[in-house]
Parts: structure tokens; C-alpha cells; sequence
């Protein structure tokens, strides 16, 4: 039998090259939003892949581009939990109106409605649009977030479908029938903007392989 022996040397050295590969991380991360319909999706497409809680905070959103406006969010949420969080920002995109609402869809819905959303379309006949989701994913108060965007092309049309998640009944993606509020909830989350982002999250938490500590030290 070979007993492999190492020095004292090369055991640091190993050691040393360990724990700089591995970030650790207090456990779990924290998805914050104030919207229950977008934490029911994340939760069903994350599912253990990442160790995650929520927070029901509605967290004061930046004007400007989906992706500052997604990293000042981050920011904003790990100073609140002082801790590694998750957030997301998503847009609607008219592509006649130059990709308005985008990030402010939330107050044209809000004021306009399923049919003022298609009004604003009237004039125009190019009726495409994409939706745009941008997660981001701050290691802790300080550290700088990284943004994850997933777009999925589609059209905007007159409503149809259960109208319990926001814009989802005039949203129908390209190469379907149905809009995302007439489709299978497992089916929207195979192709949506959501599912697209966070496949990007999941492959940057494998890759980066943080690792997580409980409050108790245990991994
Ligand atoms: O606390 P946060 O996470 O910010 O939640 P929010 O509801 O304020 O969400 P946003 O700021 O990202 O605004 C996006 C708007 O689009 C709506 N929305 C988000 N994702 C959607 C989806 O997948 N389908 C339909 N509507 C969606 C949502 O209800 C808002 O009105
Ligand atoms: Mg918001």
C-alpha cells in the first residue's frame, strides 16, 4: 500500500488555495420583494437549487436603466438585511415606443389597465414587445451586485386569461397561442423572462460555489 504524505508545506498550501476558492456566505440568501405573485414563481423555479428565504419589502426603485435600477435595489436590500440578498426589477418593452414602459410599467398598469396598455399601441402597427427581467445578487452590505438579464420576445394584445398577475393577460410570447396568463404556470416558468434570469443566477451560484455558514458556524 502508498500512504501519500504531504509536508507541512504543501498542507497550508492546499489549505490556503481552499478557502480562496470558496466564499462563504451566511446562510440562507434573501429574496426581497413586495410582489407575492413574482416570489410564488421564483420560489417554483429556484426550488432548492439555492438556500433562500423571503422578505415582503416594496424597496424604492431608481429611475433609469433595468440594470441600475436592479443594482440599486440590491443595495439597498443587503444594507435593510445585512446579509447576501436576492432582488429583481422587470420590465415591459414596446418596441414601437422605443422600449417604453419598460422599467415603469408598474404605474401605467396600475393607471392604465389592460386596455390603456393596448391603446398606447394603437397608432403603431408593429405590436412587439419583450419582456425583461433583471435579478441581482449582493454577497453583503458593500459588495458591488451582479445583474442577471432574461428577455423573452412576444406581442401585446387585447386581454385574455385570469388576470391575478399583472400584465401576464396581454403578454403573448412569440411562437405561442396563448397568452402568459392563459398558460400552465410550469409552462410559463419554462420560457419566461423570470425563468431566463434566474437560469443565469443558478449558473453563477454554481460556478462562483459559495459556500454557506449557519449562525452556529455549521456549513
Ligand atoms: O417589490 P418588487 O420586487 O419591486 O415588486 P413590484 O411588484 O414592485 O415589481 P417591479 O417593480 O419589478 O414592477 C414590475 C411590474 O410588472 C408586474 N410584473 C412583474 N413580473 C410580471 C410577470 O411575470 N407577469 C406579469 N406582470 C409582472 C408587477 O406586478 C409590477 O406591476
Ligand atoms: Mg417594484
Amino acid at each position: 500500500m502508498t500512504l501519500l504524505s504531504l509536508s507541512e508545506t504543501e498542507t497550508q498550501t492546499m489549505a490556503a488555495a481552499a478557502a480562496k476558492a470558496a466564499v462563504v456566505l451566511p446562510r440562507p440568501v434573501t429574496f426581497v420583494t413586495g410582489n407575492a405573485k413574482k416570489l410564488e414563481e421564483v420560489k417554483a423555479i429556484i426550488g432548492n437549487s439555492i438556500p433562500f428565504k423571503s422578505l415582503k419589502l416594496d424597496l424604492p426603485e431608481l429611475q433609469g436603466e433595468p440594470e441600475d435600477i436592479s443594482k440599486e435595489k440590491a443595495r439597498l436590500a443587503a444594507l435593510q438585511v445585512d446579509g447576501p440578498v436576492l432582488v429583481e426589477d422587470t420590465c415591459l418593452c414596446f418596441n414601437a415606443l422605443k422600449g417604453l414602459p419598460g422599467p415603469y410599467i408598474k404605474w401605467f398598469l396600475e393607471k392604465l389597465g389592460h386596455e390603456g396598455l393596448n391603446n398606447l399601441l394603437m397608432a403603431y402597427e408593429d405590436k412587439s414587445a419583450y419582456a425583461l427581467c433583471a435579478f441581482s445578487f449582493s454577497r453583503g452590505p458593500g459588495a458591488e451586485p451582479l445583474t442577471f438579464l432574461g428577455k423573452t420576445p412576444g406581442k401585446i394584445v387585447p386581454a385574455r386569461g385570469p388576470t391575478d398577475f399583472g400584465w401576464d393577460p396581454v403578454f403573448q410570447p412569440d411562437g405561442y397561442d396563448q397568452t402568459y396568463a392563459e398558460m400552465a404556470k410550469e409552462e410559463k416558468n419554462k420560457i419566461s423572462h423570470r425563468y431566463k434570469s434566474l437560469a443565469l443566477v443558478k449558473s453563477h451560484f454554481k460556478e462562483a460555489g459559495y459556500v454557506f455558514q449557519t449562525d452556529d458556524g455549521t456549513i
